[in-house]
């Protein structure tokens, strides 16, 4: 019996990268199945709760494997590897040897649980080789190259899967965590309270003794009683720790805002308030492109090509009918044609067309050599049949053909050599059914950011959570992770973070280390409890590039760079009422990931709309919620409004699929009128 477990909706996100390791899978030889059901369990999220960052399909070469495995692991810190292929005792089957030469642990139990599992299936399971442990933060599990088994084993090894996870982040956060809070101890005897420290202090490493590691002995009761007993909790601001107990969990990082003094606080913003136009383009200025990497067709929908692509072959390959009917010589004219063979799709014609013959064919079929045109069916009629009505005979031409008619010449659709792609294209659909056309299976194309997001707020509790007194549910962290994965980035789930610098420091920093992109909401105004900006500059030492922006709503929206270990990383802090950190997203976010990606014009689709009914303006431009209809006699679609506007009011943005770009009310012109034509930018499908 193979055990089944829906994902837990409090697990983690895993970012998988799924290994394809065989020979023939990787010189075309042979279809990458399991590595394909693979990406598909993972992507139902029945199983675990992940995302296929990456997939590669590579030969049986144990360097190859070691390097693939070091990268993904080292580099992209990917939560889990699972490797198909390469473990059984064929002479290039070395999977196992490679994975065991990059481990630095491993793990048996889920060895001995998949084999266990698969021998209750096949006594042929006792001749796999499988071998799982972990390397820094990322799980390896090596699985049979079948689809079959593979898919097996891994809903056996899916059980374990979340909760090693959890453990191997936990664990590499913890040994973080303990040497920040001992070097900001060491930092604060040496100087004293007033000297900030940097970021690489608060990630410095050196000297400390290991057995220090796991000090804090804190258990977090969040999952439940049957699980396996928990690591230690991340810190007070992670996910569901919205209950009394988690909030005596001690934080590491040190903070140097001062928080206490409210009555000091400044009773005015010192940041200036600028146009959108200005803030956006100081977002696009801030952000630079990616580095390319290659990309395998079936993981590139919705990325952005960084090399052109060129087809190697003529399409069609060979002259090709567009009809179904007869190929013959035009020359003959109309008239009767002993028909003999056919050439069907697929086939390759072996007999040439003279005069007086014709041979029937079929749409996309070769034209053989000799006929110069194509009649179709439709255009003939049947003058003598064999008697069991098996075989034409005799057919008649009706119509006088022309040369050439109905014949595809080669190279017709795409030329030897033809630029099918360009760079800077984005890969959809059909632009995918491209490159499979020209053969192409890996293309260049620029690196995606990874976005964290991040929720901030001592009234916020998980969805799923009751409502006590004073809380409300934290709705923007999902509607900013499906914003995310709409775009098709890869996103990361930093949970909540209470109001205190200490926390926001702790989450912030740990952050860096795992996304290009952090995006908090809430806590960038003017209350006592916004601490965002002075944690980005007292702590992080980051630059803000603006902090309020000419617009409604969205205000508070503040835009910050800072520098962490060598990389630039990108803060959002946008507010926290739920509609104004969509449309910010809309506005500010989305173009800064677009650009990054590679998209060549990163801004959105701007269209006229007609307003239904006469609308107030605000001093503020405001960026007004509306769906969109059509009148039968009318190219310009009418905007409706989704009522209410406060930026609070989450329901205005419900089937809203622009947002109506309203000019700031002047003494002049205090509304517009029932009819007129406004500018819209649009965030959905229309
Ligand atoms: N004295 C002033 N007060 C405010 C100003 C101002 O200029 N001067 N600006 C207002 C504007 S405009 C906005 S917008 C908000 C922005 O506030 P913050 O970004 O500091 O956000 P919070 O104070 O943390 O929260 C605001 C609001 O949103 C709710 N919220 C926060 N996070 C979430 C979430 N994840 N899911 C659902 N709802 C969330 C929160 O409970 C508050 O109701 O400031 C005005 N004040
Ligand atoms: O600028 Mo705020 O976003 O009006 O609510
Ligand atoms: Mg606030």
């Amino acid at each position: 019996m193979i055990p089944l477990k829906m994902a837990d909706r409090d697990s983690p996100n895993i970012n998988v990268g799924i290994l394809t390791i065989s020979d023939s899978c990787y010189n075309g030889s042979a279809t990458d199945r399991s590595g394909e059901n693979l990406k598909h369990l993972v992507e139902t999220g029945k199983l675990i709760k992940g995302t296929v960052v990456t997939k590669d399909i590579i030969p049986d070469e144990l360097d190859q494997i070691k390097a693939k495995l070091l990268h993904w692991s080292d580099h992209l810190k990917l939560d889990l590897i699972l490797t198909t292929g390469g473990t059984g005792f064929a002479h290039r089957d070395v999977t196992p040897e490679a994975t065991k030469a990059v481990l630095e642990k491993e793990a048996m139990g889920l060895t001995v649980a998949m084999l266990k599992g698969s021998l209750d299936i096949t006594p042929m399971a006792m001749l796999t080789r499988l071998v799982c442990g972990s390397r820094g933060s990322t799980l390896i599990i090596n699985l049979p190259g079948s689809t079959k088994g593979s898919s097996e084993c891994f809903q056996i090894a899916s059980v374990a899967i979340p909760h090693a996870v959890d453990l191997l982040r936990g664990h590499k956060y913890q040994v973080e965590r303990t040497h920040s809070a001992l070097q900001a101890e060491h930092n604060l005897s040496q100087h004293g309270h007033s000297h900030g420290h940097s970021q690489e202090k608060l990630h410095s490493s050196s000297g400390l003794p290991r057995s220090r590691h796991n000090s804090s002995g804190h258990q977090s009761s969040r999952m439940s009683p049957t699980a396996l007993p928990h690591p230690p909790l991340l810190n007070d601001g992670d996910k569901g720790n919205n209950h009394h107990h988690h909030h005596h969990h001690r934080c590491h990082a040190h903070s140097h805002v001062n928080a206490d003094q409210v009555a000091l606080r400044s009773r005015e913003s010192p940041y200036p308030i600028i146009p959108v136009k200005q803030a956006v383009s100081i977002v696009l200025e801030s952000v630079s492109l990616l580095p390319v990497e290659p990309v395998e067709i079936t993981c590139a929908l919705g990325r952005y090509l960084a090399a052109s692509v060129y087809a190697a072959d003529p399409l069609p390959p060979f002259c090709a009918s567009i009809k179904d009917g007869y190929a013959v010589k035009a020359e003959d004219g109309a008239g009767v044609r002993m028909v003999y063979g056919e050439s069907s799709a697929g086939d390759v014609p072996e007999k040439t067309v003279t005069s007086g013959f014709c041979m029937r064919i079929n749409t996309g079929a070769p034209v053989p050599n000799g006929a110069d045109a194509v009649v179709q069916v439709e255009d003939t009629e049947l003058v003598e049949a064999s008697v069991d009505g098996k075989t034409e005979i005799q057919i008649r031409i009706l119509k006088f053909p022309t040369v050439g008619q109905d014949i595809r010449p080669v190279g017709s659709d795409i030329e030897k050599g033809q630029e099918v792609l360009s760079v800077g294209q984005r890969l959809g659909p059909s632009e995918l059914g491209l490159l499979a056309t020209v053969g192409v299976t890996t293309v260049q194309c620029y690196s995606l950011p990874t976005v964290g997001v991040l929720s901030t707020g001592n009234e916020l509790v998980e969805p799923h959570a009751p409502l006590t007194e004073g809380k409300i549910r934290d709705s923007n962290r999902t509607v900013l992770l499906a914003q995310l994965k709409e775009l098709g980035v890869p996103s990361v789930d930093l949970g909540i973070a209470r109001d205190s610098p200490d926390t926001l420091l702790q989450k912030l920093s740990d952050a860096m280390d795992m996304v290009d992109i952090v995006v908090t909401t809430g806590g960038v105004s003017m209350g006592d409890k916004d601490y965002l900006k002075q944690v980005l500059l007292v702590d992080l030492k980051a630059k803000i590039h603006f902090a309020r922006v000419l617009m409604k709503p969205g205000k508070p929206t503040t835009f910050a760079t800072l520098e962490h270990k060598g990389k630039t990383k990108i803060v959002f802090g946008l507010p926290g009422n739920p509609v104004s950190s969509i449309v910010t997203c809309h506005l500010y976010l989305v173009p800064a990931i677009r650009k990054m990606s590679g998209c060549p014009n990163p801004l959105g689709t701007v269209i006229k709309v007609k307003v239904d009914r006469d609308l107030i303006l605000d001093p503020r431009p405001e960026y007004h919620r509306a769906s969109l209809t059509w009148d039968a006699d009318d190219a310009t679609p009418t905007a409706h409004t989704t009522g209410n506007q406060i930026s609070s009011r989450l329901l205005s943005m419900s089937c809203a699929s622009v947002l109506m770009m309203l000019p700031a009310s002047s003494p002049g012109a205090s509304h517009i009128p029932k009819g007129a034509l406004v500018d819209a930018l649009v965030i959905g499908p229309v």
